[in-house]
């Protein structure tokens, strides 16, 4: 009714499948991979169609131009999140900055976050990126089937001693709780994972009648007192001069100017964390996937890295990065061909609204697909084929020059859009780009004889990565083992700061 009371003439709701009475279309969404069906569903519809969620419209985004008309040209409106009773009431009470809407706590928030990632500040983390590499280096060669674990913790390692100099070794629980509260909220914010946020009347049941009341609590208090504990080590470093520079130290030392409260401040640097370590991760064991479907690629990044750097020379460093146009390229067609956050992080729109004759309601979640986007064909010609050369010959759209610059990852869809994009963009290209040069120089990844890899066989959750597969990998030479084995004695031997 109050769709078709604010509706200006002319404008219609998008098109879409029809679905039930009251639950909508609610039993004709998968309850995993959401998105393959959505891309289904943007074949028939269009870039922009709607799909019905008990009374909730949901607005599915399919090409790069309407999620960049909405989202990033309309930020003002486009900016907000569904406050989901679960994840962001019950679960982060207000404090998470992924899940809050967009308002003076996020802006606040945003703010710390910005100013600690921004590519000035990312350019100052790549020692330590540098140094982390060589410890997952070394120990892939070491034990290849952790390799899920060890990418995680190069991953976990970075943001642990970026957000508050503390190193891996020495503080393993640390980082063990940093990544169960990880996991935690990926499950606790799937759609669908709570009764409640399908049914938001439930948060009013009484505690005794409400075991997912019960939970959250417990899981808040989980994470709070974690995120306080991190905060409160760092300050009892600093009050005896023994804690380096930090993102915790840069909050606690400014505090007053940031305006934010402990708890804040202690959920801001807490999420960047939660937001930075799976993502990456996830993006890595895409990658291995990838060159394990595809050794034609993995041997063109080899060729590439062993002619700048010497087959038996030294690592590549960041420095060598912009000679590394196809090494960019294969990390950013990864991200297109399997992006992280498939199905995209959602955005509500905070007013009506009229689009290109299409009306949207105040309150509508609107879902840039990525799976989609990044399958338009009118871009990615031939789209579900994995073809970094999409990046690196004329004849394809995405094809940018100077190729000492592009391809990169900058204004990449997997990042999202507009003002929630994420903020984490400069360190996470960091890392991607520094570990596939890494990998392509050191190691060989292949399938495992009369093993089979399976195509697309995905995590469940809003972050997704392969799930477990079984590959060799080995150093490409005796030489190279050994370089990668003295690299990471030095840098062990510079101590803890490295
Ligand atoms: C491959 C790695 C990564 C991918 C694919 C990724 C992707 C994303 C996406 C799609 C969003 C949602 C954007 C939107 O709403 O439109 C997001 C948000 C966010 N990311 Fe990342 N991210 C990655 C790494 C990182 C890193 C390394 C950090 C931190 C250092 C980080 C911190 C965040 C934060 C704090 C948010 C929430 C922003 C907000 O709601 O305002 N991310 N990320």
């Amino acid at each position: 009714i109050s769709i078709a009371h604010s509706r200006p003439s002319g404008a219609e709701l998008p098109p879409g499948p029809r679905g039930l009475p009251l639950i909508g279309n609610l039993l004709q969404i998968p309850p995993k991979h959401s998105w393959l069906k959505f891309y289904e569903w943007s074949q028939q519809y269009g870039p922009l169609y709607r799909l019905s969620v008990m009374g909730r419209n949901q607005v599915i985004v399919s090409t790069e131009k309407v999620a960049n008309g909405l989202l990033r040209e309309r930020g003002n409106i486009y900016s907000s999140r569904e406050q989901l009773p679960m994840a962001a009431k019950l679960m982060s009470r207000d404090l998470r900055p992924l899940l809050l809407p967009y308002g003076e706590r996020w802006r606040r928030g945003r703010k710390l976050m910005h100013a600690m990632t921004m590519p000035s500040a990312a350019t100052s983390y790549q020692p330590l990126q540098t140094s982390e590499s060589e410890h997952l280096l070394v120990d892939l060669l070491r034990q290849p089937d952790q390799y899920e674990f060890l990418l995680e913790r190069y991953a976990g390692a970075v943001i642990m001693r970026l957000a508050y100099d503390k190193s891996y070794e020495g503080n393993e629980d640390d980082v063990r709780k940093a990544l169960q509260v990880v996991h935690t909220v990926e499950r606790v914010a799937s759609p669908g994972a709570y009764l409640v946020d399908t049914f938001p009347f439930l948060m009013y049941l009484p505690d005794f009648l409400a075991p997912f009341k019960r939970e959250a609590k417990a899981l808040h208090q989980f994470e709070l007192t974690f995120f306080r504990s991190m905060l409160a080590d760092v300050r009892e470093r600093l009050s005896v001069n023994a804690c380096g520079p930090c993102f915790a130290r840069s909050f606690l030392e400014r505090q007053d100017s940031w305006s934010l409260s402990m708890d804040e401040g202690a959920y801001v640097l807490g999420t960047l964390f939660e937001a930075g370590s799976g993502t990456t991760a996830a993006a890595m064991m895409s990658f291995i996937l990838a060159m394990l479907h595809h050794p034609a690629w993995q041997t063109a990044i080899q060729c590439e890295v062993d002619d700048i750097c010497g087959a038996d020379g030294r690592l590549p460093n960041f420095a060598d990065v912009p000679q590394l146009p196809t090494v960019r390229a294969v990390i950013k067609e990864v991200l297109r061909w399997r992006p992280v956050t498939a199905g995209g992080v959602p955005h509500e729109l905070e007013r009506d609204d009229v689009y290109d004759g299409v009306f949207l309601p105040k309150g509508t979640n609107v879902h840039a697909n990525q799976w989609a986007i990044h399958r338009d064909p009118a871009l990615y010609p031939d789209p579900d084929t994995f073809n970094p050369a999409r990046w690196l010959d004329e004849k394809y759209p995405t094809y940018r020059t100077p190729l000492d610059r592009y391809p990169n990852l900058q204004n990449s869809s997997a990042f999202g859009f507009g003002r929630r994009i994420c903020p984490g963009m400069n360190i996470a290209e960091n890392s991607l780009h520094l570990l596939t040069a890494r990998l392509a120089w050191a190691v060989d990844v292949r399938k495992k004889p009369g093993v089979d890899v399976p195509w697309y066989n995905y995590t469940e959750g809003f972050n997704v990565q392969p799930k477990p597969f079984q590959f060799e990998l080995i150093a490409r030479s005796a030489d190279k083992r050994r370089i990668v084995e003295q690299t990471w004695q030095q840098s062990l031997a510079r101590g803890p700061g490295r």
